[in-house]
């Protein structure tokens, strides 16, 4: 069937214009001027047509960082690959890149079959996977080959959570080797976890329990030096490397200086460190345990720097790590001692329109918003020009959005499976009004009209983003 999307303002990462959208089947066809006789000529042919007067037409969104039903600290994150992907179409994103785990002692493989167990036939849009590496051995290293052949093209590291994920240098440098040789992409979770378990240990003696130390132990310093080394590292095996929710001033600073340098060395931040601060992290009666997520929240004078890196290309990709836990029963855990808060915000839904808020704001342009949550992602995981954009030949992930439709976001109405949201009570310019995902409408004008399983598996090439 034809699909026509007709007088919307088309924003992509590298052009904003009015334009109609043709889309057959599950793909973009062709885009023309609107008013134009080459788009005056597809509307007999058109089994639908949507009208986009006054709406942004925008590639869906790309989350290339989520972790559903995510094992962690004694408990798992709440949305499933149902509930999330579900929510994620709500708030306009149609790929999300979930992270496999391979648990110690196990491999790769068990790792990713478990994965993609979870989320078949069950997701609302397309999703793939990186893995998380947590035991670099020498079939490891194997493993890792054959995974980017089956476009499982990115590994997550581990500078903290020794005992769990935590990787020392050796197996970090082994694994950046193989990297190098590959084509894979070395994700880093970038904490000197090691000294980190020595301040928990010290604030806890202390009887320091609240959530607001969970912050204050995680120093912005231990961030920046494990992203020095990281990046040290990578320098060394001459792979390319992403660190991932990158919060700290300090830690900017480190990629910037690799930036300059012309290093293969890119940065993530998320929503979360550009809209809240420790400020969260010090709400009375555990509430702060709301706010727990590592790299943790920082004070709100470290957004500046976010803001300005997003805008100089220093840090290149918002991403969500989306990792829900309820407050009741779960964040729960931690009473007493905030080590034990399971560690994650809720964002899936949120991104798009928070980032479409910072445009408003003036903090990036629109172009912009749609690089950093569409085509650089997509970029960046091997999923361009498949996804990421609008143009012919594009899956036809396709949002019409409204930038006037002013929400306040709460967790009364959102559709993530937690019970509170991380920006209750926070206005919001615009939202999504219709989502295609591959030419399916799965939000038509406010209602979910989608279906679990339509969202298929993506087999990603490597990374794009490449200087
Ligand atoms: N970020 C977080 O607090 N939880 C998810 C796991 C991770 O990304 O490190
Ligand atoms: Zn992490
Ligand atoms: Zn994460």
């Amino acid at each position: 069937m034809r699909t026509l999307i007709r007088n919307g303002m088309v924003v992509t990462a590298a052009d904003e214009m009015y334009a109609d959208v043709l889309i057959d089947g599950e793909k973009i066809v062709a885009l023309a001027a609107t008013g134009s006789e080459t788009a005056a000529s597809w509307a007999p042919g058109a089994g639908k047509v949507l009208d986009a007067t006054g709406l942004y037409v925008i590639p869906g969104g790309v989350d290339g960082h989520t972790h559903m039903q995510m094992p962690f600290g004694g408990t798992f994150a709440a949305d499933t690959f149902e509930t999330g992907t579900r929510a994620a179409a709500w708030g306009g994103t149609t790929t999300i890149v979930d992270f496999a785990i391979q648990s110690v002692g196990a491999s790769l493989r068990e790792g990713l079959d478990a994965w993609h167990a979870k989320a078949a036939g069950v997701c609302a849009i397309d999703y793939g996977f990186h893995m998380i590496v947590s035991d670099v051995n020498e079939p490891v290293l194997k493993e890792m080959d054959v995974l980017v052949g089956e476009g499982v093209s990115s590994f997550k590291l581990f500078m903290a959570y020794p005992g769990v994920f935590y990787s020392d240098d050796g197996r970090i440098l082994r694994a950046m080797q193989r990297a190098a040789g590959n084509g894979g992409l070395i994700m880093m979770h970038a904490e000197n976890g090691i000294a980190i378990d020595v301040l928990v240990e010290q604030a806890l003696a202390a009887g320091k329990t609240d959530p607001r130390y969970h912050g204050e132990v995680r120093r912005a310093l231990l961030e920046s030096e494990a992203t020095y080394r990281a990046i040290q590292l990578a320098r060394v095996a001459e792979a390319p490397l992403y660190v991932v929710h990158v919060s700290a001033a300090e830690a900017v600073t480190e990629l910037a200086r690799a930036k300059d340098l012309g290093l293969n060395v890119f940065g993530e931040t998320c929503p979360q460190y550009l809209f809240l601060s420790t400020d969260d992290l010090a709400r009375p009666d555990f509430e702060g345990a709301k706010y727990v997520c590592s790299t943790p929240l920082r004070p709100a004078e470290h957004q500046a720097a976010l803001w300005r890196a997003l805008r100089t290309d220093d840090l290149s990709v918002v991403s969500t790590d989306h990792c829900p836990f309820c407050f009741s029963g779960q964040k729960d855990l931690g009473r007493g001692d905030f080590s034990k808060i399971p560690n994650g915000l809720p964002g899936v839904e949120n991104r798009m329109d928070l980032l479409h808020q910072a445009v408003v704001d003036g903090h990036i342009s629109r172009r912009r918003w749609i690089e950093l949550a569409c085509a650089t992602p997509a970029r960046m995981f091997g999923l361009y020009p498949r996804k990421g954009t609008l143009a012919p030949g594009a899956d036809a992930d396709v949002v019409l959005y409204d930038p006037n439709a002013a929400y306040t976001i709460s967790a009364e109405t959102h559709h993530m499976n937690v019970d509170y949201s991380a920006y209750e009570g926070r206005r919001v310019a615009g939202r999504p009004r219709t989502v295609l995902s591959r030419g399916t409408v799965v939000i038509e004008d406010g209602s979910y009209v989608g279906e679990a399983g339509h969202g298929h598996f993506v087999a990603r090439s490597t990374c794009q983003y490449l200087r």
